[in-house]
This record gives structure tokens, sequence and C-alpha cells, in this order.
């Protein structure tokens, strides 16, 4: 057999490389056109700008979850993935500076279309991406948790709380009963949902009867975590994952 030109290491290490390059200019351009997406439907009032900005908060961290699996098998893949995130993160700093203007970025992310928003929750957010991406990755099912929880979960108690949140958390006026349940309802479908995905592609091999308890207790503890007037001390997009994170890792690993 005639010996290599190149050595293997080297041939595999460029395909790597290839193929997270690969992955990762596709995921980017999938944010970008996401945001572009929602800014256009809110730009044309066919959505409105609050609705716009859960929507964002909900499908882009999910997506995101989702397109974990086009990146190689390699040490170095969640390195690549976790730049999407920060290229995201760098725009929302930039933005929320104003250093630059990215108007489509702060109709459809913003509340009240100020820029200095972008400093807050959506900065937090793709903050968490990236720590769950470097952290936990493709093999732990506390990133793809605690991601769940704040996108799905957080995401939808604003949905429906606005909407039919009349009766109010005795100890927090802000937040409602029916946004909380939402929450642990809708949150804990769309985890077991991930984690199915995950395991259906190999990643994970879960025990389904304690994944159910497990997701259960994370959830349970993130909603009332979620409900509690803290909101001006810690943003939910820190202290709901920072909660499922804590319980994941206790309740996956024992
Ligand atoms: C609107 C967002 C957070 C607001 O949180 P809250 O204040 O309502 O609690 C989310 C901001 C998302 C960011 C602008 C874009 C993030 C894109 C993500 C890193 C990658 C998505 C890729 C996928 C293929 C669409
Ligand atoms: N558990 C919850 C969470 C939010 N909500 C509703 O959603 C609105 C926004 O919730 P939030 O302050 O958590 O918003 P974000 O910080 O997630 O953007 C609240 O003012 C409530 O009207 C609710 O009714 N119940």
């Amino acid at each position: 057999m005639r010996p290599r030109l190149v050595p293997r290491a080297l041939t595999d290490g460029a395909g790597d490389l290839i193929h997270n390059a690969g992955a990762t200019a596709a995921v980017l351009a999938g944010a970008y056109a996401f945001v572009f997406v929602f800014n256009d439907l809110t730009r044309r009032e066919v959505l409105h700008q609050s609705l716009s900005r859960k929507l964002v908060h909900i499908l882009s961290g999910l997506l995101f979850l989702v397109s974990w699996p086009i990146f190689s098998n390699s040490i170095v893949a969640r390195y690549f993935a976790a730049f999407v995130p920060l290229v995201n993160c760098l725009r929302l700093l930039v933005n929320g500076l104003s250093l630059v203007s990215d108007e489509g970025l702060i109709k459809s992310v913003t509340r009240e279309g100020e820029p200095q928003e972008l400093l807050r929750g959506p900065l937090y957010y793709v903050f968490m991406l990236i720590v769950c991406t470097l952290v936990f990755w493709r093999e732990s099912p506390v990133g793809v948790v605690s991601l769940a929880m704040m996108c799905g979960g957080d995401g939808i108690a604003d949905i429906i709380g606005r909407r039919f949140g009349s009766m109010k958390i005795p100890y927090n006026k802000r937040k409602s009963i029916a946004g909380s349940i939402s929450m642990l309802v809708f949150g804990s479908f769309i985890t077991i949902g991930m984690l199915y995905y995950y395991s259906r592609l190999g990643y994970m091999e879960l025990d389904w009867l304690s994944t159910f308890q497990s997701v259960a207790m994370v959830s349970l503890v993130a909603t009332i975590v979620e409900s509690l007037p803290i909101s001006e001390v810690v943003d939910d997009n820190i202290s709901v994952p920072l909660a499922a994170m804590a319980v994941a890792s206790f309740t996956f690993h024992h």
C-alpha cells in the first residue's frame, strides 16, 4: 500500500475544520435570517412587537439547540457552535451601546424599541446560550434542559400570562398563576421533546421514568424561581437557567 502523501490526522483535521466552519456559517446565517423575518413581520404589523419578541425568545434558543447535531463529533465542535451566540452577543452589545443602529434587531427584540434594552434580557439570554454550549454541550442533559426551560418555559409564561393572567400570584402581583402554570406544563413538554430529540440521535441514553421525574422537578423549581419578585435584582434569563442547571445537575446524575 502506497504511503499517504498527507497524514490522516491532517486530512481528518482539515475535513473537521471545514465541517464545523460550514455548520457555523449556516447557523449564523439562520440567526440573521430569523431576526430579519421577525423584524419584517413586526414592521408590516403582521406581529405585534411584544409577541414578536417573545416568539424570538422562545424559538431562537430552541432552534439553536436543534442545530447542535450538525456540528462534528470533535472536541472543538462546541467552540464553533458557541461562536454563533458570541457573534449575537457582540451584535447586542454594539447596538445596545448605540455604537451602531440595527433597527431591525432593536424592533424585533426590545419591548419599547430602546437600544439599551438589548443590554438586559437579550444579552443575558445569549450569554446563557454560550455558557450551556461550552459547559454542557450535547452529551449532558443539563444544558439542554436549562435552555429548554429558559426559552420554552419562560417564553410561554409571558405569552399566556399577558393574555390569561387575571389571577395574580399572591407574592408577586406582576406575574400570574396562569403564566406560571403554562411555564410548568409547556416547559416540561418542550424539555422532554428536546431530550427525546437528543436521545434519538444517540447523544444521550435516558431512563425515561427517571427522566420524567427529573424534568418535573426542574420545571417546578424553575417555575417557582421565575415567579419570585426578583426580576429587578436578577433577570429571569439568568435565574431560570441557573435554577434549572442546579436541579438538573443533581437529579440527572443521581
Ligand atoms: C428576545 C430575546 C430575549 C429577550 O428576553 P426577555 O427579556 O424577553 O426575557 C432573544 C434574543 C435572541 C438574539 C437576538 C438572537 C439569538 C440567536 C441564537 C444565538 C442563534 C439562533 C440560530 C437559529 C438557527 C435561529
Ligand atoms: N409567570 C408569569 C410570567 C410572566 N407573566 C406576564 O408576562 C409579562 C412579562 O413577564 P416578564 O417580566 O417575565 O418578562 P420578561 O422579563 O421574560 O421579558 C408579565 O408582566 C406578566 O404580564 C405572567 O403573567 N406570569
